[in-house]
């Protein structure tokens, strides 16, 4: 892993640990979507629903779970076998530079989550985004990876632009806005492993955070994943190749001007094998400001324009981790 992105998860976590430990299961669940139904058109009265629904739950817990069927089984489980065979490359391979962009590309033994483990692969909607990525990994080609990994960024995609499409909609935010903000996004496939716990040895694998992007979408192979709900119990997601956690990220807190708070979340390890998921995360690749519709007299103007990659560096900087610490971290970057 970087030594900056060690430093960040091991100081960043500490704070937020203290978190834990008081909080017992959810009672009420996280609310489930449905974006299988092939009727769900703009227009009709199950779009306009939908988009109520997703609003809500972005406003009252960060968050919701998508029931989506377009990745079908066999891509489910032709991604997870890639992702293993990523994982079980050697670290100095793994570790390799593959983008110029702040976004962490290898991440692992990092001491206070040391059964956790994460690589991003930056574009990957992009075929040739990904095939320039196996060529590092695998510089004899490894077709089966990058043509699964990108299939299924491109399928997850689908769902990350039409769940965007709803929030902009339900708030009543010009839909060239969002093809505007969608022709600048970056998409990372971010893999994540989390290797059995040795005797002894803790069972967390994420401590609770928020994630800096815009969406951040995941699938998981087996559970572990927990969402904060607004009645600060933890909600335990079930894993299945059609359940995805649709998490809002700190730069949707700064295009809402305040109206959807960052999903906190965090991973613990209660099975006995690894356990493997997958997150697109969104990154916008243009300079981004609070909607004006969302600003008025109840909500006045929160944030200045924010440049997503400036905060992504800014993130690992002494001042943003001790922003981190105190909570302030995206106040303290473009806040106002
Ligand atoms: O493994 C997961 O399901 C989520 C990991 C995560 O939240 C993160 O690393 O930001
Ligand atoms: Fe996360």
């Amino acid at each position: 892993m970087t030594e900056q992105f060690s430093q960040l998860v091991h100081t960043d976590f500490q704070g937020l640990g203290r978190i834990m430990g008081s909080q017992t299961e959810s009672q009420v669940p996280l609310p489930a979507i449905d974006f299988s139904d092939e009727h769900l058109k703009p227009g009709t009265h199950k779009w306009v629903s939908t988009c109520q629904a997703v609003r809500s739950a972005m406003e009252d817990h960060g968050g919701f779970l998508a029931l989506y069927d377009k990745v079908d089984p066999l891509l489910y489980d032709s991604v997870f076998s890639a992702m293993k065979r990523l994982f079980d490359l050697p670290s100095e391979t793994k570790g390799q530079k593959t983008t110029d962009k702040p976004i962490f590309s290898y991440a692992a033994q990092c001491p206070n989550i040391p059964l956790y483990e994460s690589i991003a692969i930056d574009n990957a909607v992009s075929a040739g985004d990904c095939q320039k990525y196996t060529t590092i990994m695998w510089p004899q080609g490894n077709d089966h990876f990058s043509e699964s990994v990108n299939s299924y960024a491109k399928k997850v995609a689908e769902l990350d632009y039409i769940v965007k499409k709803m929030v902009f909609e339900s708030y009543g935010v010009d839909n060239q806005k969002h093809e505007s903000m969608h022709a600048s996004t970056d998409y990372v496939l971010r893999c994540y492993k989390y290797r059995t716990p040795l005797v002894g040895e803790t069972n967390i694998g994420v401590l609770p955070h928020t994630d800096s992007g815009f969406l951040t979408i995941i699938n998981q192979r087996l559970n572990g994943l927990e969402i904060k709900l607004q009645d600060g119990k933890w909600f335990p997601v079930e894993a299945s190749p059609s359940m995805f956690a649709v998490l809002a990220g700190e730069a949707l807190t700064v295009w809402s001007n305040d109206r959807i708070s960052a999903c906190l979340h965090r991973v613990f390890m209660n099975e006995k094998v690894d356990r493997y998921s997958l997150g697109l995360l969104s990154y916008a690749g243009k300079l981004m400001e609070p909607q004006e519709e969302l600003v008025d007299e109840e909500h006045p103007l929160r944030y200045k324009p924010f440049d997503h990659y400036g905060y992504l560096r800014f993130y690992v900087s002494e001042e943003g981790v001790k922003a981190f610490k105190n909570g302030t971290r995206i106040k303290t970057y473009c806040g106002i």
